[in-house]
């Protein structure tokens, strides 16, 4: 028998069940399916390290800024890998792809691609006009909304149509013609993959795989996504096959589709070869995680802004003095702008889009803060609770005060600074961040610019809801694609943010 030395030191955690483990104290949190909510709590009585077993998954949630840092510096290779869920499986075509693949080879090549060729600097930069158009397609959407029926504007719903329309045009080029169906299915997909449907609780269990309606949903929605992805990649080919090229002036390699089809002409690594279906994921995932966080961290922006005056007054000011009168904004414009990046920053903090990163796997044996993790054990970074911990944000860490980040802070999102990570950090921290950050600059500015914002009367606003309601039930949106069932691995506001808006300046787009 193993001398009670070589046991194991593990986490502690709350109190466990048979078969299902710590389960109940998620199904029966005071929070309903909110888990940063109920996970902040647990850590709060339990500690920053703290095991549980969710289903038959041993889970670490790891919740404070010190024990982020040995998780994802001190011990960055060991947490390298990602968590596969059987549904992640499923849309990542058994992780053969860059944000749920293992730590190997693939993911080094691939991780590598984004970054050079996908993601840089200069490839940013080029999506400029993209971004421009876009912006200036959802300011004159939202002018007419404004001038129409009494003010009352869906901002939610047409911010989230134009990151999604930025994103899509730099991840495929043009317009998805299927852009609707697209866009319901890739929700449908970021709904069904938060990991707490039966499958992803028992992933050895064939019986639970069986039984799991969220993984057969997850493999229709995954069909169809790719049907559509399939149509894309025809067309593209197409084009770059195309007669005498393009007559739009624009450069070919203007979108990461076309950019990976080039580097799988030219034969690429031969130990990694691109495969069509590999580009296929990629091109779908750069998708997914570029577009709900970015305009879930919009609308929460324009919320905050408008429940703050005080700070809705400030950057407004801001924004008015710096574009002084002019009918139109380029992004050149936002660059001298202060204090809305500190908007943006503060909406981050207070609102982390992505709460427990993206789960991680404990790949090698490892010692942290005294305890043993096992090979194997899923790893939720609660990024969420420890950007509203006291301790590192003072007693207003629940408000919204962009002047935190004022001069004399230097704490910044780039990965240093373990008590604000809503990107990550280590070698799996997010490669998209300046592309997200440039998509959501320009669009806030403009909205702030052109219109003044406030909330709409509650009783009207119900009825703009149930309209929502109605509308997403004829779209189809709730299919009932068992999206019951799963959390999501992104958190977005409840309902859509409907506001009303008066324009103060005018558009010339
Ligand atoms: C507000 C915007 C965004 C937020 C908050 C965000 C957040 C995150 C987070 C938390 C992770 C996991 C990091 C970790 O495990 O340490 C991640 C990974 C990733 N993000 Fe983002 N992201 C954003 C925008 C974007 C954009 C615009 C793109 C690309 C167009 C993108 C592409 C990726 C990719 C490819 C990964 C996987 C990296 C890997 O596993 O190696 N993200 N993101």
């Amino acid at each position: 028998p193993a001398s009670s030395s070589s046991r194991p030191r593990l986490p502690p955690g709350p109190w466990q069940l048979p078969l299902i483990g710590s389960l109940h104290h998620l199904l029966l949190s005071r929070h309903g399916n909110l888990a940063h909510r109920t996970l902040r709590d647990l850590s709060r009585r339990h500690g920053p390290l703290m095991l549980l077993r969710l289903g038959s998954v041993p889970t670490l949630v790891v919740s404070s800024a010190e024990a982020a840092r040995e998780v994802l510096k001190t011990h960055d290779a060991a947490f390298a890998s990602r968590h596969l869920t059987p549904t992640l499986a499923v849309f990542s075509v058994g992780g053969r792809d860059v944000l749920f693949s293992p730590y190997g080879e693939l993911w080094r090549h691939l991780r590598r691609l984004c970054a050079l060729e996908l993601l840089s600097a200069r490839r940013v930069r080029s999506f400029r006009r993209v971004r421009e158009d876009e912006a200036a397609r959802l300011l004159r959407s939202v002018a007419g909304d404004a001038a129409a029926g009494g003010g009352d504007v869906d901002v939610g719903e047409r911010m989230c149509r134009a990151v999604n329309d930025a994103v899509t045009r730099a991840a495929v080029g043009g317009r998805c013609a299927r852009r609707d169906e697209f866009l319901r299915e890739l929700q449908n997909a970021v709904a069904l993959t938060g990991g707490f449907n039966l499958a992803d609780l028992y992933p050895a269990s064939r019986v639970a795989r069986w039984l799991s309606q969220a993984l057969r949903d997850a493999e229709r929605c995954n069909r169809a996504v790719r049907e559509i992805m399939a149509e894309i990649i025809r067309e593209q080919e197409k084009l770059s096959a195309g007669d005498g090229g393009r007559d739009d002036g624009e450069d070919e390699d203007d979108n990461l589709l076309a950019v990976l089809l080039r580097l799988q002409r030219d034969g690429g690594d031969a130990q990694c070869p691109l495969t069509t279906e590999i580009i296929s994921t990629v091109v779908l995932e750069i998708f997914a995680a570029g577009s709900e966080t970015s305009s879930t961290t919009l609308e929460w922006a324009l919320s905050e802004l408008t429940r703050n005056p005080r700070v809705m007054q400030k950057a407004q000011s801001e924004v008015r003095e710096a574009f002084n009168g002019k009918h139109k904004l380029t992004e050149a414009d936002t660059e001298k702008l202060r204090y809305l990046p500190l908007v943006i920053k503060e909406t981050l903090r207070l609102h982390v889009p992505v709460p427990f990163l993206l789960p991680r796997e404990c790949r090698e044996p490892c010692r942290v803060m005294g305890y043993d993790i096992p090979i194997g054990t899923k790893v939720l970074v609660n990024a969420w609770a420890i950007a509203r911990d006291e301790r590192y944000w003072g007693e207003d860490a629940e408000e919204f005060v962009p002047e935190r980040f004022e001069e004399g802070s230097e704490v910044d999102f780039r990965g240093a600074d373990f008590e604000f990570i809503p990107f990550g950090a280590g070698r799996r921290m997010c490669p998209g961040m300046a592309l997200g950050l440039v998509n959501m600059e320009l669009a806030l500015a403009g909205l702030l610019y052109h219109f003044d914002w406030e909330e709409v009367p509650e009783g009207k606003k119900k009825k703009k809801q149930q309209q929502q309601q109605q509308q997403q039930q004829l779209d189809g949106g709730d299919s009932g694609a068992g999206v019951g069932e799963a959390f999501g691995i992104t958190v977005r506001r409840k309902d859509r943010l409907v506001l009303r808006a008066t324009q103060r300046i005018p558009c010339g787009y």
